[in-house]
Protein backbone atom coordinates (compact mmCIF):
# COMPACT_ATOMS: atom_id res chain seq x y z
CA UNK A 1 0.00 0.00 0.00
CA UNK A 2 1.30 3.53 -0.57
CA UNK A 3 0.06 6.84 -0.49
CA UNK A 4 -1.27 8.69 2.26
CA UNK A 5 -4.27 7.07 4.54
CA UNK A 6 -7.66 8.33 3.62
CA UNK A 7 -9.43 8.55 7.12
CA UNK A 8 -13.19 7.92 7.41
CA UNK A 9 -15.62 7.29 10.83
CA UNK A 10 -18.84 5.44 10.80
CA UNK A 11 -21.32 4.46 13.27
CA UNK A 12 -23.03 0.69 13.62
CA UNK A 13 -26.62 1.92 14.42
CA UNK A 14 -28.94 -0.02 16.24
CA UNK A 15 -32.02 0.81 18.21
CA UNK A 16 -34.70 -0.99 19.91
CA UNK A 17 -38.05 -1.26 17.84
CA UNK A 18 -40.90 0.55 20.01
CA UNK A 19 -43.86 -2.38 19.29
CA UNK A 20 -41.16 -4.99 20.12
CA UNK A 21 -38.22 -3.94 22.59
CA UNK A 22 -36.57 -5.98 19.48
CA UNK A 23 -33.12 -5.17 18.69
CA UNK A 24 -32.79 -3.28 14.75
CA UNK A 25 -29.64 -2.18 13.03
CA UNK A 26 -29.92 1.28 10.38
CA UNK A 27 -28.21 0.18 6.71
CA UNK A 28 -27.94 2.49 3.97
CA UNK A 29 -28.08 1.65 0.28
CA UNK A 30 -25.66 3.53 -1.65
CA UNK A 31 -26.84 3.77 -5.26
CA UNK A 32 -23.48 4.25 -6.93
CA UNK A 33 -21.96 1.13 -5.75
CA UNK A 34 -25.09 -0.64 -5.20
CA UNK A 35 -24.36 -1.81 -2.08
CA UNK A 36 -25.66 -2.03 2.00
CA UNK A 37 -23.53 -0.76 4.69
CA UNK A 38 -23.09 1.35 7.87
CA UNK A 39 -23.24 4.54 7.27
CA UNK A 40 -19.95 6.03 7.30
CA UNK A 41 -17.65 8.75 5.45
CA UNK A 42 -14.45 10.59 5.05
CA UNK A 43 -13.48 13.38 7.69
CA UNK A 44 -13.34 16.73 7.29
CA UNK A 45 -10.18 18.66 8.18
CA UNK A 46 -9.62 19.00 11.22
CA UNK A 47 -12.69 17.47 12.40
CA UNK A 48 -12.34 14.54 15.37
CA UNK A 49 -13.40 10.99 14.06
CA UNK A 50 -16.15 10.45 16.33
CA UNK A 51 -17.97 14.23 15.33
CA UNK A 52 -17.34 12.80 11.31
CA UNK A 53 -19.00 9.55 12.53
CA UNK A 54 -22.27 11.70 13.65
CA UNK A 55 -22.17 13.87 11.33
CA UNK A 56 -22.10 11.23 8.52
CA UNK A 57 -25.30 9.32 10.64
CA UNK A 58 -27.11 12.54 10.42
CA UNK A 59 -26.37 13.09 6.49
CA UNK A 60 -26.88 9.34 5.18
CA UNK A 61 -29.59 8.28 7.24
CA UNK A 62 -31.38 11.65 9.04
CA UNK A 63 -31.19 10.39 12.64
CA UNK A 64 -29.64 11.52 15.49
CA UNK A 65 -27.74 9.13 17.66
CA UNK A 66 -25.78 8.59 21.36
CA UNK A 67 -22.34 7.09 20.59
CA UNK A 68 -21.10 4.15 22.86
CA UNK A 69 -18.33 1.84 22.06
CA UNK A 70 -15.80 2.47 19.67
CA UNK A 71 -15.40 -0.75 17.48
CA UNK A 72 -12.67 -2.24 15.70
CA UNK A 73 -11.10 -0.02 12.95
CA UNK A 74 -11.39 -1.20 9.05
CA UNK A 75 -9.06 -1.11 6.92
CA UNK A 76 -8.99 -1.45 2.88
CA UNK A 77 -7.23 -0.41 -0.33
CA UNK A 78 -10.06 2.06 -1.96
CA UNK A 79 -9.22 3.35 -5.39
CA UNK A 80 -5.70 2.42 -4.94
CA UNK A 81 -5.34 4.57 -1.67
CA UNK A 82 -4.92 2.91 1.91
CA UNK A 83 -7.97 3.65 4.16
CA UNK A 84 -9.21 3.08 7.69
CA UNK A 85 -12.57 3.75 8.97
CA UNK A 86 -13.23 4.41 12.63
CA UNK A 87 -16.49 2.61 13.98
CA UNK A 88 -18.47 3.38 17.08
CA UNK A 89 -21.72 1.70 18.45
CA UNK A 90 -24.33 3.90 18.34
CA UNK A 91 -28.54 4.69 19.13
CA UNK A 92 -30.43 5.78 17.42
CA UNK A 93 -32.33 8.67 18.46
CA UNK A 94 -35.12 10.58 17.03
CA UNK A 95 -35.09 11.44 13.16
CA UNK A 96 -36.55 10.91 9.74
CA UNK A 97 -34.79 9.77 6.43
CA UNK A 98 -34.63 11.45 3.30
CA UNK A 99 -33.53 10.06 0.17
CA UNK A 100 -30.59 11.68 -1.65
CA UNK A 101 -27.82 10.92 -4.19
CA UNK A 102 -25.47 9.09 -1.71
CA UNK A 103 -28.08 7.30 -0.34
CA UNK A 104 -31.31 6.26 -1.49
CA UNK A 105 -32.65 3.50 1.11
CA UNK A 106 -32.50 2.84 4.53
CA UNK A 107 -33.30 -0.22 6.43
CA UNK A 108 -34.07 -1.20 9.76
CA UNK A 109 -33.18 -4.95 10.01
CA UNK A 110 -32.43 -7.64 12.81
CA UNK A 111 -29.33 -8.63 13.51
CA UNK A 112 -29.47 -11.72 11.07
CA UNK A 113 -31.67 -10.29 8.83
CA UNK A 114 -28.50 -7.28 8.43
CA UNK A 115 -26.48 -10.07 7.93
CA UNK A 116 -27.64 -11.10 4.79
CA UNK A 117 -28.12 -8.02 3.76
CA UNK A 118 -24.71 -6.22 4.02
CA UNK A 119 -22.19 -6.54 1.24
CA UNK A 120 -18.57 -6.32 2.90
CA UNK A 121 -17.52 -8.89 5.07
CA UNK A 122 -15.88 -6.62 7.34
CA UNK A 123 -18.95 -5.09 7.69
CA UNK A 124 -20.92 -8.48 9.24
CA UNK A 125 -17.39 -8.54 11.73
CA UNK A 126 -18.29 -4.79 12.74
CA UNK A 127 -21.75 -6.42 13.16
CA UNK A 128 -20.84 -8.95 15.53
CA UNK A 129 -18.72 -6.37 17.24
CA UNK A 130 -21.66 -4.38 17.75
CA UNK A 131 -23.85 -7.31 19.03
CA UNK A 132 -20.78 -7.96 21.51
CA UNK A 133 -20.55 -4.52 22.99
CA UNK A 134 -24.47 -4.49 23.50
CA UNK A 135 -24.95 -5.18 27.53
CA UNK A 136 -28.21 -6.65 26.53
CA UNK A 137 -28.01 -8.29 22.25
N1 LIG B 1 -17.43 0.28 2.36
C1 LIG B 1 -16.46 -0.63 2.08
N2 LIG B 1 -15.95 -0.64 0.83
C2 LIG B 1 -15.00 -1.55 0.57
C3 LIG B 1 -14.54 -2.45 1.55
N3 LIG B 1 -13.57 -3.24 1.00
C4 LIG B 1 -13.45 -2.84 -0.28
O1 LIG B 1 -12.69 -3.31 -1.12
N4 LIG B 1 -14.32 -1.81 -0.55
C5 LIG B 1 -14.44 -1.15 -1.86
C6 LIG B 1 -15.87 -0.95 -2.34
C7 LIG B 1 -15.78 0.27 -3.22
O2 LIG B 1 -15.55 -0.16 -4.56
C8 LIG B 1 -14.52 0.99 -2.76
C9 LIG B 1 -14.80 2.34 -2.13
O3 LIG B 1 -15.79 2.21 -1.15
P1 LIG B 1 -15.87 3.28 0.05
O4 LIG B 1 -17.14 3.04 0.79
O5 LIG B 1 -14.62 3.23 0.86
O6 LIG B 1 -15.91 4.63 -0.81
P2 LIG B 1 -16.36 6.09 -0.77
O7 LIG B 1 -15.13 6.95 -0.75
O8 LIG B 1 -17.30 6.27 -1.90
O9 LIG B 1 -17.18 6.26 0.56
P3 LIG B 1 -17.10 7.26 1.81
O10 LIG B 1 -15.85 6.97 2.59
O11 LIG B 1 -17.14 8.66 1.31
O12 LIG B 1 -18.32 6.86 2.58
O13 LIG B 1 -13.89 0.15 -1.79
C10 LIG B 1 -15.09 -2.42 2.85
O14 LIG B 1 -14.74 -3.18 3.76
N5 LIG B 1 -16.06 -1.49 3.08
Amino acid sequence: MTGTTVQAAGCVLWRRASHSGELEICLVHRPRYDDWSHPKGKLKRGEPARDAALREVLEETGHHCVPGAPLPTVRYVANGRPKEVTYWAAEATDGAFVPGDEVDRILWLSPEAARTRLTQPRDRALLDALLTALPTA
